[in-house]
């Protein structure tokens, strides 16, 4: 290539002859000029703004896309990512720390041009970035919506086309979910999202205007009995005979299930000291605190062992020892093969405890799959404003700072 006058470097460095770095020092020819010391290349990398090796003392000249050099050193090259959050986990646990070979640094600082030290300022030397090996774009980019194969043979609950209407409400739109036995999963959307509407479908309690659901091969609506076996439900806006002692609404539930009276009141201890409910089996249900009868709820629909459990906000006023101690019940029940789907407004908690998440907003799921798919690398509670459109402004409302008298 033809050098113009302008291009030359100011003062004829020697590629080998150490040298400190002068503001003057034209950064556009380093890289041609002077080939690094590999041996120098860790110490710069770790050092950030201590004084350069002499080899390499001109950072790299704002260079053209095509000018980097990527493609010629393969062995350096980025491992491939699965476009999942765990790939990129993956690439970052993996990429090679320094050392680097030295020809890497012509490559690697692909940054916004540096400011120009004026001539009258000694200029301190811009801090090198590290030398890190650069993420490929493609694995942090917006994903789609997740849906990743399910094993055929090992569903639990499978829902497919889903729709119900109240009036002029559409309150599902059309939901498709596979929920794999023994698996852990949580239902998030916004106030209004249709969550419990599709739950009270699942469970049998609302008909749908449209679509299948089926609990372990059986269609929930065309042989509810069946189906209705398999499943334990706790409702939202729960409505208990609360006019039952504890123990009696254990006692009904279970009979109404077909146990026999010994297991009833085998299965109801164990209950009832599961969820620290010994004391209160003994009084009126309409007596117990919101969170005591969630438990209860939660405590009858388990007590026929059912093989799904359809939990409409189960941790809803439920204090935090008791939710870890429904959350340590739950994962017991899963770990014995079980299957868990419930809802709940505690990203948090979906976070850790669930394996899969779906977020439905306005009757339709947005995003499905493994809670590491869904949330791609940032939290669930992330993801779930993003897709739910952010959260709303409190413009307007500054007549509430203003008294009223
Ligand atoms: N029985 C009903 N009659 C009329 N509209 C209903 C009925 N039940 C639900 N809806 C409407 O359907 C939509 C979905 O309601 P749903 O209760 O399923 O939402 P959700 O996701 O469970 O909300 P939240 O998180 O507030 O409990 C809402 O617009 C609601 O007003």
């Amino acid at each position: 290539m033809k050098r113009t006058p302008a291009q030359k470097p100011a003062t004829p460095a020697k590629p080998t002859t150490p040298a400190k770095p002068t503001a003057a020092r034209r950064p556009s020819t380093a890289a041609k000029a002077a080939p690094a010391a590999p041996a120098e290349a860790p110490d710069v990398a770790a050092a950030g703004t201590s004084a350069p090796a002499p080899a390499r003392k001109k950072p790299a000249a704002p260079r053209k896309p095509a000018q980097r050099k990527p493609a010629a050193k393969p062995t350096t090259a980025a491992p491939p990512t699965t476009g999942t959050a765990e790939g990129i986990e993956t690439a970052v646990v993996a990429a090679p720390p320094a050392p680097a070979p030295a020809e890497e640094i012509v490559v690697i600082p692909a940054i916004p041009a540096p400011a120009r030290p004026s001539a009258a300022t000694p200029a301190p030397r811009t801090p090198r970035v590290p030398r890190t090996p650069r993420k490929p774009r493609a694995a942090v980019s917006t994903p789609p919506l997740v849906v990743r194969d399910i094993d055929p043979d090992n569903i639990a609950l499978s829902i497919r086309g889903l729709v119900k209407k109240f009036g002029s409400t559409t309150a599902v739109a059309g939901i498709d979910i596979d929920v794999p036995q023994g698996s852990f999963y949580g239902i998030v959307g916004p106030n209004g999202a249709g969550k419990t509407t599709t739950l009270s479908m699942v469970t049998g309690l609302l008909r749908p205007d449209g679509g299948t659901i089926t609990v372990l091969e059986q269609d929930v609506w065309r042989d509810p009995v069946a189906a209705k076996r398999l499943i334990g439900v706790l409702p939202d806006r729960l409505r208990l005979f609360d006019r039952l002692t504890g123990r009696q609404l254990l006692y009904y539930s279970g009979t109404l299930r077909g146990l026999d009276a010994a297991t009833v009141a085998h299965r109801s201890d164990d209950l009832a000291s599961a969820f620290g409910l010994e004391d209160a089996l003994g009084r009126l249900v309409s007596d117990y605190s919101a969170g005591m009868t969630k438990k209860i709820a939660l405590a009858c629909s388990m007590i026929h062992s059912p093989r799904l459990l359809v939990l409409d906000e189960p941790f809803e006023s439920v204090d935090p020892v008791s939710a870890a101690n429904v959350v340590e019940i739950l994962e017991k029940y899963v770990a014995g093969g079980g299957t868990v789907v419930l809802s709940s407004h505690s990203m948090d908690m979906i976070q850790r405890v669930c394996d899969r998440v779906a977020i439905i907003v306005e009757g339709q799921v947005l995003a499905k799959g493994t809670v590491d798919e869904v949330r791609d690398g940032g939290t669930l509670e992330q993801r779930f404003v993003e897709l739910a459109g952010g959260r709303k402004s409190a413009e307007g409302m500054e007549w509430l700072l203003s008294s009223s008298d």
